[in-house]
């Protein structure tokens, strides 16, 4: 069990909670400014709160602000050498809050899917605690990687939710254009992307030896990979990456401009 604080119970504070509270193992304390935000996660926590301080008591302290807010609640709260802080702000470095903490320094670029249990998260850190791997483990899954791949984990693994509701949102809209009602549409197209992701995962095959699985000899499917292998659909995936990875990189040296 351990004692966790979320400060910043906006998107991803809330859905951090979420996924944190489905073992029950853990005492959770929330924290935000916005008492409306708060009465959100209360079902999900032993805590709500307005005062940092009582935030500040926790084992592992979870920042999740806005970015440019970050070092400041660090400054503010004031933790000790027994405590751990984990920030997930996109384009903050574990260099830049280090100096204001005592407390072991965590980074971590989560996504929402914390809230499912689903959540695929990047760790870089001298230290990971055994505490705060046992919180990510409980929300989902995560890979320890070096701090300098974070802008591209940032893009694949914090952004990409959104660019895969974005493809769910095209495939979806494409079965209502030939026929399906938006309802059938919706489960059929995101349940097929949960079954595609879980199928990566469990298999040993590799992707493209999954794709030719799908595409029957003189079938349905290679005629649309046919389309799809002619397109620049590929690209655009990758430019979307590559424009989030940019813009997290801008965000550091607004960070450092401070
Ligand atoms: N959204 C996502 O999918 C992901 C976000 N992140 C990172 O998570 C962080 C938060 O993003 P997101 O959840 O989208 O942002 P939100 O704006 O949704 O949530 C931030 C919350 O923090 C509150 N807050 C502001 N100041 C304080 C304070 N002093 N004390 C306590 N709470 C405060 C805000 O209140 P108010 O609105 O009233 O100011 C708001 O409720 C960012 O650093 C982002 O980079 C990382 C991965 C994924
Ligand atoms: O868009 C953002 O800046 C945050 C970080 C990763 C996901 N959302």
């Amino acid at each position: 069990m351990v004692h966790v604080s979320v400060i910043g119970c906006g998107n991803m504070g809330s859905a951090l909670i979420r996924g944190l509270s489905r073992t029950g193992n853990h005492t959770i304390t929330a924290c935000d400014v916005d008492e409306e935000v708060l009465d959100e996660v209360e079902p999900y926590c032993e805590t709500t709160t307005t005062d940092l301080a009582e935030a500040a008591e926790a084992t592992v302290v979870f920042v999740v602000v806005k970015p440019d807010l970050t070092a400041g609640i660090v400054d503010d709260l004031d933790l000790s050498a027994e405590q751990t802080l984990v920030s997930i702000a996109a384009g903050v470095s574990t260099d830049a809050l280090e100096p204001r903490t005592d407390a072991t320094v965590v980074r971590v670029m989560p996504n929402l899917a914390a809230a499912t249990g689903d959540m695929a998260a990047a760790v870089a850190g001298d230290e990971i605690t055994d505490e705060v791997a046992e919180l990510l483990d409980d929300a989902g899954v995560f890979v320890e990687i070096d701090e300098a791949q974070m802008h591209t984990s940032t893009a694949v693994n914090g952004s990409g939710p959104a660019f895969v509701f974005y493809l769910i949102k095209a495939m979806m809209d494409a079965g209502v254009e030939s026929g399906l009602n938006p309802d059938e549409a919706k489960v059929l197209a995101a349940q097929t992307f949960k079954g595609a992701a879980e199928t990566v995962i469990q298999s040993e095959e590799s992707i493209d030896q999954l794709i030719d699985d799908v595409c029957s000899p003189k079938g349905t499917t290679i005629e649309g990979m046919k389309v799809l292998r002619e397109s620049t659909a590929d690209e655009a995936v990758a430019e979307a990456v590559f424009a989030a990875e940019r813009r997290s990189e801008e965000l550091a040296g607004e960070g450092d401009d401070e």
